[in-house]
């Protein structure tokens, strides 16, 4: 396959956007979740994997805030997110967008109104405005611009990815999450995919929070991978460290017949 090269951020600085320390997130008897660690750094696309089940999701939602967490503090752009008022806490949500599993994109909005919904949401802005920035979301992540006036249901799997992406990116977030954006395209759209949160993460100097089972994703655009497994994050680190290190699943994972496919 094209073995294109894992880039660093460009002018990547080592300062954490997001900081999550002794979380402990869970439904019933036995947390999903426990004591577990991350760091992600300001400029790199952080790769999140783990088996089926292993609170990848879980994770994302309670940093997120849509799920409670039992203990543990998380930290986004410095600010505890647990000890400020809900103004603060809005605020900080306004730097950050969400890619949710499946696009979740509302069904009887157009492409333009849903990328407009977090803007309605939080910002107070002339329609004609609201328009023309609806649009440069569309050519940002390289969608027609007739597409603005389908509603979900007339798009391609890739078109759908493409327009929750944009809706992600309507209010200019420094912080993006990712749940699965490669899930159910073909490997040319996966690729096309990953190019584009690559060069987005270049141009516009987002931080990339990635939930992935593609390796394919893994390997050809995320600086950093971690690994959720036992309820915690295993580990972190470049892809080729996860070659070396020595746990069943991250061996069977990145040492598995599909993974030497991808490096030979
Ligand atoms: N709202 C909820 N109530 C009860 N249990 C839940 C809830 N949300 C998730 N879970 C459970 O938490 C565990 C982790 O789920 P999660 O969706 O985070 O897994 P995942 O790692 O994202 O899996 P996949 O890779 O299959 O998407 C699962 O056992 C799931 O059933």
């Amino acid at each position: 396959m094209d073995a294109r090269v894992t880039s660093t951020a460009p002018g990547a600085s080592t300062a954490d956007v997001l900081t999550v320390r002794g979380l402990t997130v869970g439904f019933g008897d036995a947390p999903v979740l426990e004591n577990l660690d991350l760091d992600v750094h300001a400029g790199e696309i952080l790769g999140f994997v783990g088996g089926s089940g292993t609170g990848k999701t879980v994770l994302m939602r309670a940093i997120l805030g849509l799920l409670p967490k039992r203990s543990g503090t998380i930290e986004v752009f410095g600010t505890d997110v647990d000890h400020v008022s809900d103004e603060e806490r809005r605020q900080v949500g306004q730097r950050w967008g969400v890619l949710f599993q499946q696009g979740a994109l509302f069904s009887s909005l157009t492409v333009r109104q849903n990328i407009q919904v977090p803007m309605r949401e939080h910002l107070r802005l002339p329609r004609r405005l609201m328009d023309e920035l609806a649009l440069l979301k569309l050519e940002l992540t390289g969608l027609p611009r007739d597409s603005a006036d389908k509603y979900p249901s007339e798009l391609s799997g890739g078109m759908t990815k493409r327009a929750s992406l944009a809706r992600a990116l309507a209010l200019d977030p420094e912080l993006v999450f990712l749940d699965e954006p490669t899930s159910g395209l073909d490997p040319i759209g996966a690729a096309e995919f990953d190019d584009l949160i690559g060069k987005l993460r270049d141009t516009l100097g987002l931080t990339v929070y990635m939930i992935t089972h593609d390796l394919d994703s893994l390997y050809t655009v995320c600086d950093r991978i971690a690994v959720l497994g036992n309820r915690k994050v295993l580990v972190t680190g470049t892809y080729g460290e996860m070659l070396t290190y020595d746990h069943p699943w991250v061996h069977a994972y990145f040492r598995g017949e599909r993974a030497r496919r991808i490096e030979s």
